[in-house]
């Protein structure tokens, strides 16, 4: 990396604590004054999950942004506060190993990813040592394994936001140091049919008065191919549609039109992915996982682990139309899947049916409130749950009733895991493994899978 190259990195760093000095000048007018704090040298001893760096002096933490551990930076600080400071990094005096040059153009305004400053490995190492640190208070056992897939080009959905300024339209994602939209030509994390398309949409709405009446654009790639929800804001009359929907039906993209008054698209479109060698229906706004690859590694390596028998009954929490459902009944006796919304639960049976497997329950219920007796008396071996980022404490209490041999935890969110595994352990379990998976390199966010033995 030239000098040049991280000059400009930091300077952007720069530019964008003075843009948030001015609006706070506004709000306090009595701090009226240029910011005048010291310039200081600080060694990096750490990097946060959120790609900062971490500096120590005299025992006080300073978070120092535009800088990650093994640099060595002149830094501003910018807020002090009783138990930490947070500063900016004006220069880099010595570069981590670590550090790599942003392969996006838009990385440094975009709030979509947080970390493309470090090279993957370095990424999916601060990843496990993050995780580690939130399962600190949980005995664990010696080793993390790992799922990995491709750095870039892995996202299959995406929701894109709109926003017309003084006649000027912004396409893109929220930036990341406030709620403004980054104006952004293209996206490397997006799935390549995705990137495609996403271009070609943005550079027709860039020209046309259809714009100012959308909200967001959704992207989905499955294996009917590419499918875009256009979410209006304001109507939009069929004769001004003609000319997207000609330019859809030429590039092979299925367009949906969402009207201002639905939460979901009307026309209920039926989409459908492969995971397990089974075909997975879906709404096209139901949630999916969105990493394909991890995806299908992760369903395998939740297979490999529970290694399941026509013996098992199992129970599968938070189970969506069926992503682990559909496999674990291709090997248990029988599976109990559980999904709050009604229509997910309808498309798990379809899925069901279209896989002829009739060894699976489906079952629509609020997982937060008190189960129905059938989930309240079943007679299980196993359990797998995949909750929201809130995790599953209400349902802990149910589940340790049931007393299950083992239980395999998906989770999207470290600290309600490490929580929810606390109270297991409290009830009898132990974990047995562990393993961090790199849903979404390039960015903060962190995914776990846990086995718990009785
Ligand atoms: C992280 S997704 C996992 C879905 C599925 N296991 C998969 O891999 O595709 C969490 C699922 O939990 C469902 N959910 C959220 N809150 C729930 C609740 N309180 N009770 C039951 N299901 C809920 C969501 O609708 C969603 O399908
Ligand atoms: S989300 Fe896309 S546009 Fe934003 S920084 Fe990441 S790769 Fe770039």
């Amino acid at each position: 990396m030239g000098a040049n190259e991280v000059s400009s990195s930091v300077n952007f760093i720069a530019r964008d604590v003075t843009l948030k000095n001015r609006s706070h000048r506004r709000a306090r007018p009595s701090q009226n004054k240029p910011i005048s704090s010291p310039i200081r040298l600080l060694s990096i001893e750490d990097t946060t999950h959120e790609g900062h760096g971490v500096a120590r002096e005299n025992g006080k933490v300073t978070f120092v942004a535009g800088a990650i551990s093994g640099e060595r930076v002149e830094a501003r600080i910018v807020k002090e506060g009783r138990q930490f400071n947070q500063a900016i990094a004006v220069k880099r005096l010595q570069d981590s190993p670590d550090r790599i040059l942003p392969t996006c153009p838009h990385f440094e305004q975009c709030g979509g990813c947080q970390l493309q400053h470090m090279n993957i490995s370095a990424q999916r190492h601060l990843k496990e040592n993050w995780l580690a640190g939130q399962f600190r208070k949980l005995s664990l056992p010696a080793e993390m394994s790992r799922l990995e897939g491709q750095p870039f080009g892995y996202r299959r959905r995406a929701r894109i936001s709109v926003f017309v300024k003084n006649n000027h339209a912004q396409i893109g994602f929220r930036a990341k140091s406030s709620n403004e939209i980054v104006d952004i030509d293209q996206c490397q994390v997006l799935e390549p049919f995705l990137q495609d398309t996403y271009q070609a949409l943005r550079s027709y709405l860039k020209g046309s008065a259809l714009v100012a009446k959308l909200g967001h654009i959704e992207l989905l790639y499955d294996n009917q191919g590419v499918c875009v929800v256009l979410r209006q804001s304001r109507d939009i009359q069929d004769a001004d549609k003609v000319a997207l929907n000609e330019w859809a039906k030429s590039s092979s993209v299925t367009l949906l039109w969402q009207a201002p008054s639905e939460n979901k698209v009307s026309q209920h479109a039926v989409r459908h992915y492969v995971v397990d060698d089974l075909a997975l229906n879906f709404q096209a706004q139901d949630f999916i996982q969105v990493n394909t690859q991890i995806n299908e590694a992760m369903v395998e390596q939740a297979m490999s682990w529970l290694a399941l028998s026509e013996d098992d009954v199992v129970l599968d929490l938070f189970c969506g139309a069926g992503n682990f459902s559909l496999p674990m009944a291709k090997r248990a006796g029988h599976v109990l899947a559980v999904e709050a919304i009604e229509t997910m639960v309808e498309m798990g049976r379809l899925n069901a049916s279209q896989a002829h497997l009739d060894n699976i329950e489906f079952i629509a219920a609020d997982l937060t409130q008190s189960p129905p007796n059938r989930i309240k008396k079943a007679k299980i071996t196993k359990a797998l749950l995949d909750p929201p980022r809130a995790g599953a404490l209400e349902f802990l209490p149910t589940l340790v009733r049931l007393k299950p041999q083992q239980i395999l935890y998906v989770s999207c969110n470290a600290s309600t895991l490490a929580r929810d595994a606390e109270y297991l352990i409290e009830n009898g379990f132990r974990v047995t493994k562990v393993c961090m998976m790199d849903m979404f390199p390039q960015t903060s966010h962190v995914e776990a899978m846990m086995l718990l033995q009785k």
